[in-house]
């Protein structure tokens, strides 16, 4: 183990985009950890096998997880009961479990109802890609970017501060909130924009007077940068709205609220009701520039930098 690491060794469950990115992760920033990994799909453990990602992939949860000092749970929120119900009873004494889950409530009480006894520590790194798959991950996806945690308050502190200290090694900065809080701060910044994107180029496919091949020709710009995001990973995506309901329909109630005022500013031509809007929306992009947190650009470059 190296000295920084905060656990000898992780079992990651779930090795697409995000659990090829921790283990690749793990190797590069804390070589000497053990890994062990699985996937419930054959062929996923094949290419994980072919690609090095593991010290130990085999073909059963329980194997994979038996000697591990951390449990990362890698799968759909939709998968993660019946992922963590395949550990019950294969988990080491004082392993620590958690996951990555895009929603909190509900995939705490999934992994509480499957694994009773067990330390969990639910997370979210706020990271990620429009693809899926092992291929597609990479050492650095975490670099830079939040990690949010959101542990019960009963939780002693150095499970916590052990989870905080692997998300840190991993380059992410790392913040605690409850999971209520997070499910709807999330639904703002992540769920809700995503929806947006699928709805806008499902109506533009969906439109009569304009061709799809239009589409595809004049596609520059705004449309394209929502094509990349409608590209998403479906079940991942339809798992997050299921389980994150109740905030995702607040937003959009208010979000709706919003474009009636917008169609009522166009039809009787408030200019200003526009500029202004659209000035204050230029400042909030100016200052998540300022923060440093945008990057496609450098996102494009890690991922052609990253030899892992
Ligand atoms: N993709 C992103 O941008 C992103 C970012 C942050 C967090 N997340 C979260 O990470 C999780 C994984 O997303 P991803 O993008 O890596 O998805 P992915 O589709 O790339 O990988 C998911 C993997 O889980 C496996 N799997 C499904 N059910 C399983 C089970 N019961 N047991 C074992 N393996 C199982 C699948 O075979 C697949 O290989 C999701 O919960 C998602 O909300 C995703
Ligand atoms: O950058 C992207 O492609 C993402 O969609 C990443 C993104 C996000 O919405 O910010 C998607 C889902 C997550 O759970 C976390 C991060």
């Amino acid at each position: 183990m190296s000295d920084a690491a905060p656990f000898s060794s992780v079992a990651i469950v779930g090795l697409g985009l995000i659990g090829s990115s921790v283990a690749r992760g793990v190797r590069r920033y804390m070589p000497g950890v053990r890994i062990a990994a699985y996937d419930a799909d054959p062929a996923v453990r094949d290419t994980a096998r072919r690609l090095g990602l593991a010290d130990n992939i085999p073909d059963t949860a329980a194997e994979a997880v038996a000697d591990a000092a951390l449990v990362i749970l890698c799968v759909p929120v939709g998968a993660m009961g019946a992922a963590a119900r395949d550990l019950a009873g294969a988990l080491a004494p004082h392993a620590l479990v958690t996951d990555v889950g895009g929603s909190k409530e509900s995939v705490l009480a999934a992994l509480r109802a499957a694994l009773p006894d067990a330390l969990i520590v639910p997370g979210h790194p706020v990271a990620g890609t429009e693809h899926s798959g092992p291929e597609a991950g990479f050492a650095t996806l975490f670099r830079g970017r939040w990690c949010i945690l959101t542990p019960d308050e009963g939780t002693p502190d150095a499970p916590v501060a052990a989870l905080r200290a692997f998300w840190e090694a991993l380059g992410a900065n790392v913040e605690l909130m409850t999971p209520r809080h997070h499910d709807r701060v999330l639904a703002v910044t992540s769920h809700v924009p995503h929806l947006i994107a699928y709805a806008i180029v499902g109506t533009a496919s969906d439109l009569e007077q304009v061709t799809e091949s239009e589409v595809i020709k004049f596609s520059a710009g705004g449309f394209r940068d929502f094509t990349r995001i409608a590209a998403s990973d479906p079940v991942m995506w339809r798992d997050v709205f299921l389980n994150n309901r109740e905030a995702v329909l607040e937003i959009l109630q208010r979000l709706t609220e919003d474009v009636t005022m917008l169609q009522r500013a166009i039809r009787w031509g408030d200019g200003d009701a526009l500029f202004d809007l659209f000035t204050r929306t230029r400042a909030i992009r100016r200052s998540i520039i300022a923060e440093g947190q945008d990057d496609a650009a450098v996102d494009f470059g890690r991922r052609h930098d990253d030899s892992a």
